[in-house]
């Protein structure tokens, strides 16, 4: 059950009431997405315009929301998407989201620029971490934060592709993050941002890699035995070759702060499905805020979602406990959805669930 001393009832309200608390970069950063936020928009009106198929007179007194991914059991298919800087909001910082993730049986892929070290958010959710990868410019850098979250106990590396250069957005042009002077980023490099005039964002710009390309996933691929995934996939070409590198794949536009007008994960999501054909797990984030989302991206063929801006939500309003909420509203709202489309377990979500018209 959700927190009972949250009084949230959904996730647009946690929203709203953090856009209250959150301090004018911070919301800009978190909220904003790239020029004319086309994608952004697109992201949440995507599974409005998509019509469910429900089935009647099915037994639905018991319904389970488990699943697995990549081997570890879920208690629902929702887990926490990487995120740059929980500190701006919260002192616990990903510690806390990864507590809540644990503690609902979720999975959190930690951002590779994060506030807190991979170790101590790996203690808090055991077994139950993924690690984001940026690759920087300087492979060492990249090469020693895996083997770190390899020691740490990260049950798998998400690569994220699609932001080989940061895109415009315009809103923390406006408004600038920074984080407080004097905090060192640990998986940042040995310069603590801020300095030589640049703003938190351009600085990370100039860390990531522009030359990235598939032959530096097989480079990545050969550095390790954990499981790969690529984050920031749109088409059913690159999530072939993804497949084709041994590796899984994450649908995603990066929560519209990228390309704007890209197509959006859920409108990608039928191609990539095809392409895949089962030969890996498929993801995808953008936009999800209500059980109904969780559905209809499973019922066409991903495996599990992801959120960011929510959890980071909750996490504003109330630390661990407010990102239990927004998972806990999420859980309950996929629990009701299945029953009332007469769906009792995870596997038996398809596409005979999506109305076509
Ligand atoms: C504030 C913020 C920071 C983000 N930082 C990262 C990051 O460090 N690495 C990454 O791969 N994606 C990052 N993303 C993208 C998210 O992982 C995700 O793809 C996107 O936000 C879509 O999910 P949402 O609509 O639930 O926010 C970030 C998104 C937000 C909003
Ligand atoms: C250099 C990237 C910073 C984090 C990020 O991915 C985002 O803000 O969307």
């Amino acid at each position: 059950m959700p927190t009972p001393d949250l009084p949230y009832l959904n996730l647009r309200e946690m929203e709203a009431a953090a856009a209250e608390v959150l301090s004018p970069a911070a919301l800009a950063y978190y909220a904003g997405g790239a020029n004319d936020e086309v994608t952004l928009r697109a992201n949440r009106d995507g599974y409005a315009a998509l019509r469910l198929r429900p089935r009647m007179l099915v037994d639905v007194s018991a319904i389970d929301t488990s699943t697995t991914v990549l081997g570890l059991p879920l208690d629902f298919p929702v887990g926490i998407a990487p995120c740059a800087l929980h500190g701006l909001v919260h002192p616990e910082a990903e510690v806390a989201t990864a507590r809540a993730a644990a503690q609902t049986g979720s999975v959190m892929a930690l951002s590779t620029m994060s506030h807190r070290t991979i170790e101590d958010v790996a203690h808090a959710a055991p077994g139950r971490l993924w690690f984001q990868l940026y690759l920087y410019r300087d492979r060492s850098v990249s090469r020693a934060l895996i083997r770190r979250a390899e020691a740490a106990g990260a049950r798998a590396l998400v690569l994220t592709v699609d932001a080989p250069v940061l895109g415009r957005r315009e809103a923390i042009i406006r408004t600038p993050v920074r984080v407080a002077p004097g905090t060192v980023l640990p998986n940042v490099g040995p310069r603590t941002p801020g300095s030589e005039g640049l703003d938190d964002l351009s600085y990370f710009d100039t860390l990531l890699d522009p030359a990235l390309s598939w032959a530096d996933l097989a480079w990545l691929r050969a550095q390790t035995t954990l499981p790969i995934i690529v984050k920031g996939l749109l088409t059913a070409e690159d999530a072939a070759l993804a497949v084709e590198h041994g590796c899984h794949v994450w649908v995603s536009n990066h929560g519209g702060r990228q390309l704007d007008t890209a197509v959006t994960a859920l409108d990608a999501l039928p191609e990539i499905a095809h392409a895949v054909a089962g030969r890996a797990e498929i993801y995808l984030d953008g936009g999800v805020t209500r059980g109904t989302d969780v559905l209809k991206a499973l019922a066409l063929g991903a495996a599990a979602v992801f959120v960011a801006r929510p959890a980071l939500y909750g996490l504003a309003l109330a630390g661990e406990g407010g990102v239990r909420h927004t998972l806990d509203l999420l859980r309950d709202e996929l629990r009701l959805a299945m029953a009332l489309c007469g769906k009792t377990r995870i596997a038996d979500l398809g596409p005979d669930l999506i109305w076509r018209g």
